[in-house]
């Protein structure tokens, strides 16, 4: 049975948090608040993201759900309109703090956009691109870190003798795999998928979920996605976000068959009314 439709109250909110033990957490969100000029885009959200986990973040167009994400790598710092309070922490550092390299922090914390965006170079100098950024590596570790990166996206099958071509050649699901090959290559420990699979056909979009799942042995990731039956298959934890609030948090098994509020679930099975 259903609670009565109110917001948590930060009591309740606080429980849900709390439930994540301190020593898996990689993400602390705490009291944050997000505004674009004189629009709040989110407000107040209080959540923990657990290592080596997938979570995934629902909820209607314009709750806020890629202004959290961007939030995680410090991408709003690129728009002088937007105003942030409250800590984010990441493995017990607060990213904001003055000691942090912004370009570390976004090596560590990858993300991965709607439309696949290969730059316009080979498929191997796409993978390359990030690590040759980082200390010069001898072209013969480099060749395994790029064989091992298209490897864990599940794609090196499919380029190995090609790996000179433009990657524009590709199609969708193999350029969105490609980025996200470009992504691993520099070792992130998160990685953010903006709605990672909505350009793609259904055959890339299981590719693209089965990655994911895979991943989780080695690295946390966060998933924003309108796709309910998607954020069910892959994802361990939902958060369900309403106008910039957090509305329901947990374990997705019980998020989706069990939700405590009515609105969580309203907007799970697409009710409106
Ligand atoms: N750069 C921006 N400048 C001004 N307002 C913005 C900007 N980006 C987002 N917003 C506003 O902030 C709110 C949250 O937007 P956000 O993109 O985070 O939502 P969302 O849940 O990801 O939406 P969608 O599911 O449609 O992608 C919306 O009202 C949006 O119009």
């Amino acid at each position: 049975m259903l609670m009565a439709d109110a917001s948590p109250t930060p009591a309740t909110l606080h429980e849900i948090v709390r439930d994540i033990p301190s020593t898996d957490r990689c993400f602390e969100i705490e009291d944050l608040t997000i505004a674009y000029g004189d629009k709040t885009a989110l407000s107040g959200l209080s959540l923990h993201v657990p290592r080596h986990r997938v979570t995934a973040f629902i909820g209607p167009s314009g709750c806020g759900k890629s202004t959290l994400l961007r939030a995680f790598n410090r991408l709003h710092d690129l728009n002088e309109d937007v105003a942030r309070q409250g800590r984010i922490v990441l493995e017990g550092q607060e990213i904001h703090a003055p000691e942090v390299d912004v370009a570390d922090l976004r090596r560590r914390v990858g993300m991965v956009f709607q439309t696949p965006n290969p730059f316009p170079m080979s498929i191997y100098e796409n993978v390359a691109f990030g690590l040759r950024l980082q200390a010069a590596l001898p072209k013969r570790r480099r060749d395994e870190v790029i064989e091992w990166a298209l490897e864990s996206a599940a794609l090196w099958d499919e380029v190995k003798h090609r790996l000179h071509e433009s990657a524009l050649l590709l199609s969708g699901g193999q350029q969105q795999r490609l980025v996200i090959a470009r992504t691993l290559a520099v070792q992130p420990e998160v990685v953010l998928l903006d709605e990672p699979a909505s350009a793609l056909d259904p055959i890339s979009t299981l590719k693209i979920e089965e990655l994911i799942r895979n991943l989780k042995s080695h690295l946390t990731l966060v998933l924003v996605t309108h796709n309910m039956q998607q954020a069910a298959r892959v994802s361990d934890y939902t958060a369900f976000l309403e106008e910039g609030e957090l509305i329901e948090y947990g374990a997705t098994d019980t998020v989706f068959t069990n939700p405590r509020l009515a609105r969580t679930e309203n907007y799970i099975t697409g009710r409106t009314d």
